[in-house]
């Protein structure tokens, strides 16, 4: 068992797990419709202009702008109406001196016209007739909607490397991509370790606690973008972590594991460290909590240790695992970067390593607000449902008062008080 550690900055920490595991998994094809949340592994362009045709922007009538250049609400100038074009529909006439083509939004843009007057600015809006009064002189191109305006075919428009969202699955759609390729999914072994672990549906036992730290994982993993591959919790009995390790290690791209990475006598994660065929990467970050956090190389494989207390597995989580599946998915933007704000209370605790305060945020006076959860503790675990951030108080004998500056890395959507 190591007692002496080497501990290194959390960023270092970061920086060596991505480094040990610098490439992507191989790429794969899926459809359009399961692509949310996966990573492009190539860069895509435009297949067409867009929009694809001129069109119009609005419900009205597709004019000539000279021939309203006398039109006001005194006086409109008649047309006579020639033909309605539905979105959709193709025009088949041409919009001639003293003639309108009633044209509806999204619809194809007649030849000859070159303005489009909204109903609003008609006499008797509702009404479909053969003449219209147009009470506006226009602009020629006013209210047109210009092909290739938004974008011209062959401009890239989705980068490797890009999680797809709602928005990207609206431009693959858009340009019509259907077979969309992706990185594959990291699959992750999710190894659960202690004898003091029941599964979630057993009464508690004297002694015991149900093992919440696995489903907690198994979601972040998946919310993450990786397949969680799910054991049964292991025993703390020397060797049986390796064991699990070795049936697995064929089956998997990562390990994530928690509990066992102190210095107690059953810690076994920890023990496992100084085996030959292991290849620490480190095993003490200076972080408060999750100090021991541990990351190694086995059989070529990355496994993340992280601390069974459960707020320190799920801040392992946020800083190390979260950005090696995203680099494991080939996304290009894996680390998290801070933002400042003022501290809404105090935490004036020493601590000899950074601290990382669960918390939420606020906005007050045009100032963003960090307040600290109460109930932060490494052990407990009711605050991690509505934790958006992680608010940094660095090392040292004073903490930091209310109202001073402090580092902020933000891990979920921040709600500024709203209700979740
Ligand atoms: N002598 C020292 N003792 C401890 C130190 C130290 O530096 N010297 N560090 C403390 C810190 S800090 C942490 S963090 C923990 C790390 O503990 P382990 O990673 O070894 O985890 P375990 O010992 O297995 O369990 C710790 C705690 O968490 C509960 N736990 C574990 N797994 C789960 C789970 N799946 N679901 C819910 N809760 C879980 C477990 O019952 C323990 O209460 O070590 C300190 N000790
Ligand atoms: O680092 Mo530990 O997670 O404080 O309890
Ligand atoms: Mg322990």
């Amino acid at each position: 068992m190591r007692f002496t550690r080497e501990t290194i900055s959390v960023e270092k920490a970061v920086q060596m797990l991505l480094a040990a595991t610098a490439h992507p998994l191989p790429q794969e094809e899926i459809s359009l419709y399961e692509a949310h949340g996966r990573v492009m592994a190539r860069l895509l362009q435009a297949d067409s202009d867009m929009p694809p045709f001129d069109r119009s922007p609005l419900d009205g009538y597709a004019v000539r702008a000279e021939d309203t250049v006398h039109a006001s609400v005194e006086h409109p100038v008649w047309l006579n109406v020639i033909e309605t074009i539905a979105a959709g529909q193709v025009p088949s006439k041409q919009v001639l001196p003293n003639t309108a083509i009633r044209i509806m939004t999204g619809a194809q843009m007649p030849e000859g016209a070159d303005a489009v007057v909204m109903f609003e600015q008609t006499e008797n809006p509702g009404e479909i007739s053969e003449r219209v009064g147009v009470k506006r002189a226009m602009k020629a191109g006013e209210n047109i909607s210009r092909r290739g305006e938004e974008i011209l075919q062959g401009t890239q428009v989705i980068e490797r490397g890009e999680r797809i969202n709602g928005g990207v699955m609206a431009l693959l759609a858009a340009f019509g991509y259907v077979r969309i390729p992706v990185v594959r999914r990291p699959r992750v072994g999710l190894l659960i370790t202690g004898n003091e672990l029941l599964p979630p549906e057993e009464p508690l036992r004297p002694g015991q606690i149900r093992n919440s730290n696995g489903p907690m994982l198994a979601g972040m993993i998946a919310d993450a973008g990786g397949v969680p591959l799910l054991f049964p919790p292991l025993s703390d009995h020397p060797g049986v972590a390796k064991e699990a390790l070795d049936q697995l290690v064929d089956q998997v791209d990562l390990f994530v594991t928690t509990g066992g990475v102190s210095v107690g006598d059953f810690d076994g994660i920890a023990a496992m460290t100084d085996d030959d065929d292991v290849q620490l990467l480190f095993n003490r970050v200076a972080m408060r909590p999750g100090s021991p956090t541990t990351a190694l190389m086995y059989r070529n494989k990355p496994l993340c240790g992280l601390s069974g207390n459960p707020g320190a597995c799920f801040l392992g989580f946020e800083l190390f695992v979260r950005p090696l599946l995203e680099q494991m998915m080939g996304q290009t933007k894996v680390l998290r970067h801070s933002v400042r704000a003022t501290l809404g209370s105090s935490c004036e605790k020493p601590c000899p390593y950074p601290r990382y305060l669960r918390g939420r945020l606020q906005v007050e006076n045009m100032q963003l607000v960090a307040y600290p959860d109460k109930n932060d503790k490494a052990g407990n675990l009711t605050t991690l449902k509505n934790s958006e951030c992680f608010i940094i108080i660095p090392a040292g004998g004073r903490g930091r008062s209310e109202g001073e500056e402090v580092e902020v890395i933000l891990h979920a959507m921040p709600r500024f008080g709203g209700e979740s």
